[in-house]
C-alpha cells in the first residue's frame, strides 16, 4: 500500500534535527513522468539504525497518511529501503514544525493562533470521522506550510505530521516524557483511542498560545508522572474561554471529552478582535 522510491531518486541534503528513534534531512527526488525528469524537495525521514525493530511501526505511521488525504495532513510520497536504511519520504514543508517557529518569532497575533488551532481541529475532525486515532498531537508535529501575513491578509497554513512509532515501541521514559501531551490512560495502556487525540489537542492549544513554551518542560519524569497521579491541570491562560476549552479536553475521563465538532464550535465562537483590543489596550471597545 505504499509507493516505493528507489534510493538512486534520492539526493540527501542537510541534516535537520531528530524526532524519535528518527532523524530527518532535507533532500529532493527525481521521478520521470512523461518522459520528463521531475525534481522535487523532500524531507527524508531515517528511522535510526539501530531501532530497525521499529521499522513495521515507523512504515505504519507513514501508511495512516497515505491512506487518507486532507488539506491539513502531511503528504508521503512514498519508503525507500535501501541496506539497513528505512526512509520515509515526505513533502518538504516549508517552514518547518510550529513549535519552533512559535519560539523563534514572538510576534504572532492571537487571530494567527486560533487560526492555526481551528486547522488542527479540522484534521483532527476528520481523522474522527474515518475513526482514525493520530497518537501524537503535538507543536512539534504541526507543519507551517504557510506563514500568514497579517499586511497582505493572508493566514497561516499547518499541516499535521505522521505520528511517528507508536509509544507500545518507544518505552517508559519516553511515553513519560510526552507528558502532558499523552492522555493520561495511554500511561497504563498504551492504546491509543480518538479521545487520547482531544486530550493532546488540549495539551497543543496550551503551547500554541504560550508561543511555543513546552507544558511541564521543567518537570522530572517522576514529577511528570504525580501530575496525572495528582490529577493536576496546566496553568490556566489568561483567556478564560480558551482556559476552560483546554480544561474540557484535558478531562481525566476520556468519555467527558468535546466532540471534534463541538471543539470546531467554540473555537469558532471565541471572538478575536475584542480579546486582542482588550489585551493590547486594557480596555473594551465600545
Ligand atoms: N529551518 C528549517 C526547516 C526545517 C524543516 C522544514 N520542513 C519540514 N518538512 C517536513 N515534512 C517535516 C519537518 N520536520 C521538522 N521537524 C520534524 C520532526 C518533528 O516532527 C519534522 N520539517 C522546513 C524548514
Amino acid at each position: 500500500q505504499f509507493h516505493m522510491i528507489k534510493h538512486e531518486d534520492l539526493t540527501w541534503r542537510e541534516s535537520l534535527g531528530q524526532g524519535s528513534f528518527t532523524h530527518i534531512s532535507r533532500g529532493s527526488k527525481t521521478d520521470q513522468r512523461d518522459g520528463v525528469t521531475h525534481s522535487t524537495e523532500v524531507l527524508l525521514k531515517v528511522l535510526d539504525a539501530n531501532h530497525k525493530n521499529c521499522w513495521e511501526s515507523f512504515f505504519e505511521a507513514a501508511s495512516l497518511m497515505s491512506q487518507i488525504s486532507h488539506k491539513h495532513l502531511l503528504l508521503v510520497y512514498g519508503i525507500s529501503v535501501h541496506k539497513s536504511k528505512n526512509i520515509m519520504v515526505q513533502e518538504f514543508v516549508k517552514h518547518g514544525a510550529l513549535d519552533l517557529y512559535l519560539k523563534r518569532s514572538m510576534s504572532v497575533s492571537v487571530s494567527w493562533k486560533l487560526d492555526v488551532a481551528k486547522q488542527l481541529a479540522c484534521a483532527l475532525n476528520f481523522l474522527e470521522e474515518k475513526n482514525i486515532a493520530h497518537g501524537n498531537i503535538c507543536a512539534k508535529n504541526l507543519l507551517l506550510a504557510r506563514e500568514g501575513d497579517p499586511s497582505a491578509d493572508n493566514s497561516p497554513f499547518i499541516k499535521l505530521s505522521d505520528p511517528g512509532i507508536s509509544m507500545a515501541l518507544l518505552g517508559k521514559d519516553v511515553v513519560l516524557d510526552r507528558i502532558p501531551w499523552v492522555a493520561p490512560e495511554v500511561l497504563d495502556t498504551l492504546e491509543i483511542e480518538l479521545e487520547c487525540d482531544k486530550w493532546s489537542f488540549g495539551s497543543t492549544l496550551w503551547e500554541i498560545f504560550n508561543n511555543g513554551e513546552a507544558p511541564l518542560q521543567g518537570l522530572d519524569p517522576i514529577q511528570k508522572q504525580q501530575f496525572y497521579e495528582h490529577f493536576s491541570n496546566l496553568p490556566a491562560l489568561e483567556w478564560t474561554e480558551l482556559a476552560d476549552l483546554i480544561i474540557q479536553c484535558m478531562q481525566y475521563q476520556p468519555e467527558l471529552r468535546p466532540s471534534c465538532r463541538s471543539i470546531i464550535r467554540q473555537l469558532n465562537s471565541l471572538i478575536t478582535s475584542d480579546y486582542e483590543i482588550l489585551h493590547a489596550t486594557g480596555t473594551h471597545p465600545k
